[in-house]
């Protein structure tokens, strides 16, 4: 067993699956740390369905998962790198997978991660996945950092594990107490500013006002490119993450994806006590229109969370709708 799962109760089916999710995350986690030695991991290779260029590693992740969870109690499997979902045979579950998060960081040794979702299956490969986010059953992510670890909730709070090299398990820690509330650092890509709907300007522009702005006090700003890193952090540390919708031609809906990025992360930020909206609405009770399909993504502590709806309630009385996003 790659996993230790000891007091946790699952399904059998959930916990197979878990264990099979971790092999594969021990074999990543093993091949990037020899990245460059054989061979190179961030090679251009091709280009998925939501027209991002893949990288060796994104069609090596994806093709390791999927080889790992034939013959398990997945039934569909829908990933970030994969056109359409996939039948895998009867089953119970239904598991999503961004099997590669930051993957401009693969060539730069910068944390990156592999993105998971499972839900029960329901009649049909659609059905399965384009439902509301707080049905899902398990949720969390595991990154490949300076140390590995695995991040899960199954809907009672948000677990722990650390992989530990010299045996190959991911050994448990103990459980995300809750993000912390008042913290004093966001997350967002400001190279975007000039593309943003006008209440992330008018919320980014007055904490980067600091002292001498309406918030009274100084920022801290963060943007690694690796959702599961910024995730970890926030987890940790607290803070706020944003990736609004924006003016490019794309982008009316920001950059990630709802099925296999923005709800799982919404599943463990919650029940760590955290907030995840789309600025507005919560993401987890939003049904996504296709499986590849965008959202904006506002997540992380939830004063903060709330105070950037509060900036679309005042675009809404200065005659901008909530839903608004540009
Ligand atoms: O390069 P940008 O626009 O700042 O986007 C960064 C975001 O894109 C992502 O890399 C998208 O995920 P993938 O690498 O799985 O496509 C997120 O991890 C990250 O938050
Ligand atoms: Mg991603
Ligand atoms: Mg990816």
């Amino acid at each position: 067993m790659s996993l230790d799962l000891d007091g946790l109760d699952l399904a059998p089916d959930l916990a197979d699956v878990m264990q099979r999710l971790t092999v594969v995350g021990v074999e990543l986690a093993r091949l990037i740390a020899r990245s460059g030695l054989e061979g190179d991991l961030a090679a251009a290779q091709g280009t998925n369905a939501g027209g991002d260029g893949q990288k060796a590693l994104d069609v090596m992740a994806d093709a390791a998962y999927l080889r790992a969870l034939h013959g398990s109690a997945v039934a569909y499997y829908a990933s970030e790198e994969e056109d359409e979902i996939l039948t895998l045979g009867p089953g119970t579950l239904a598991l999503a997978v961004d099997p590669l998060d930051g993957s401009s960081n693969i060539d730069v040794n910068v944390s990156i991660g592999t993105i998971f979702s499972i839900f029960p299956a329901a009649g049909n490969a659609e059905a399965s996945f384009l439902r509301k986010g707080s049905e899902q059953i398990a949720a969390g992510y595991m990154i490949f950092g300076p140390q590995c670890a695995l991040v899960a909730s199954f809907g009672r709070g948000v677990h722990l594990w650390i992989l530990d090299p010299d045996t190959g398990r991911f050994e448990r820690l103990p459980d995300i107490a809750g993000v912390p509330r008042d913290t004093v650092e966001f997350a967002i890509n400001a190279s975007n500013r000039r593309h943003w709907p006008a209440p992330i300007r008018a919320y980014i522009d007055d904490l980067m006002a600091g002292v001498d702005g309406p918030r009274g006090r100084n920022f801290n700003m963060r943007w690694i490119a690796s959702l599961v890193a910024e995730t970890h952090r926030i987890l940790r540390r607290g803070g706020v993450f944003l990736y609004p919708g924006d003016s490019r031609a794309g982008y009316e809906r920001g950059r990630l994806r709802h099925v296999y990025e923005c709800a799982p992360i919404a599943f463990v930020v919650e029940q760590a006590g955290g907030e995840a909206t789309d600025g507005y609405h919560p993401i987890l009770d939003a049904v996504p229109s296709s499986i590849h399909a965008r959202t904006p993504f506002v997540f992380g502590s939830a004063p903060k969370v709330r105070r950037i709806a509060r900036y679309y309630d005042d675009a809404e009385q200065a005659a901008l709708t909530p839903d608004e996003h540009l």
